[in-house]
């Protein structure tokens, strides 16, 4: 292990090892959504978590069905995608296991975006297939303009490995409101405040890529001009819910 890679001394070991089993515990249950919202296929798709003040986050093990997965699968990095070991008693490894192919990704946006505490990734298939047109999801719909102000954006196209897919989703998602993007030729990868928000952020792009490509198949769908996306978006992001 690197220096880099050990855990901040500031906490108390029991508090840190509280927290990241919490944050353990979040992380695999919140791939059941993924599996109810039918975003996936096989093992298609990751949420992580960030830990709460430390430099660390919680991602899934690669290649592991969704209906294997537990708490203490989970892989604690570092925000270099480092698996991080003796973070709390639900050792990290199974030194078989790695951490998903997309754990670089994930920690890139942890590392360039502070506020976000949750990234997911599927490529669940209506908002894939714009993907794969390199076509933006236009703000068609009140509901996009609430949950993304505007556009679902494309992002560049990226090879899967190493910091690139990272590069293109903080390069793209800092320039827009949106909390989605759509890896062009790849899927879409979320963020949020919370894993749990990056999930329901994943499970509302593919509602509205969907239905826009429905609305595409009858007419013309039509664009909801900016004034109307502003105050909608401001209104859902301020007063709406409890
Ligand atoms: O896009 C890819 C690979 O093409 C990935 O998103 C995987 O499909 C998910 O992999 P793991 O999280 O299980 O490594």
């Amino acid at each position: 292990m690197t220096e880099q890679n050990m855990i901040k001394e500031t906490d108390s070991p029991q508090d840190l090892a509280a927290t990241v089993a919490q944050v353990r515990t979040e992380v695999s249950a919140l791939h059941a959504y993924l599996v109810t919202y039918k975003l996936v296929v096989w093992t298609a798709g990751n949420v992580s978590a960030r830990v709460p003040g430390q430099e660390l986050m919680v991602i899934k093990p690669s290649g592991i069905e969704y209906d294997q997965l537990a708490p203490e699968l989970m892989i604690v990095t570092d925000l270099h995608g480092v698996p991080v070991d003796g973070v709390d008693s639900a050792h990290w490894g199974n030194p078989d296991l790695a951490p998903s192919s997309d754990t670089d990704a994930h920690a890139y946006v942890y590392r360039h975006m502070p506020d976000v505490h949750g990234v997911v990734h599927t490529h669940s298939p209506y908002a894939t297939a714009w993907a794969a047109l390199d076509e933006p999801v236009p703000c068609v719909l009140t509901m996009m303009a609430d949950e993304f102000g505007g556009d679902i954006p494309i992002g560049p196209f990226a090879l899967i490995g190493d910091d690139s897919i990272g590069r293109g989703i903080v390069e793209t998602l800092r320039e827009s409101k949106s909390p989605a993007v759509l890896m062009k030729n790849h899927g879409p990868f979320t963020i949020g405040p919370s894993a749990k928000a990056a999930v329901k952020a994943a499970v509302m792009v593919e509602e509205v890529a969907k239905t826009v490509h429905i609305a595409r198949q009858i007419g013309t769908p039509i664009p909801i001009d900016a004034e109307h996306v502003a105050r909608l978006n401001d209104r859902y992001m301020n007063v709406y819910g409890q």
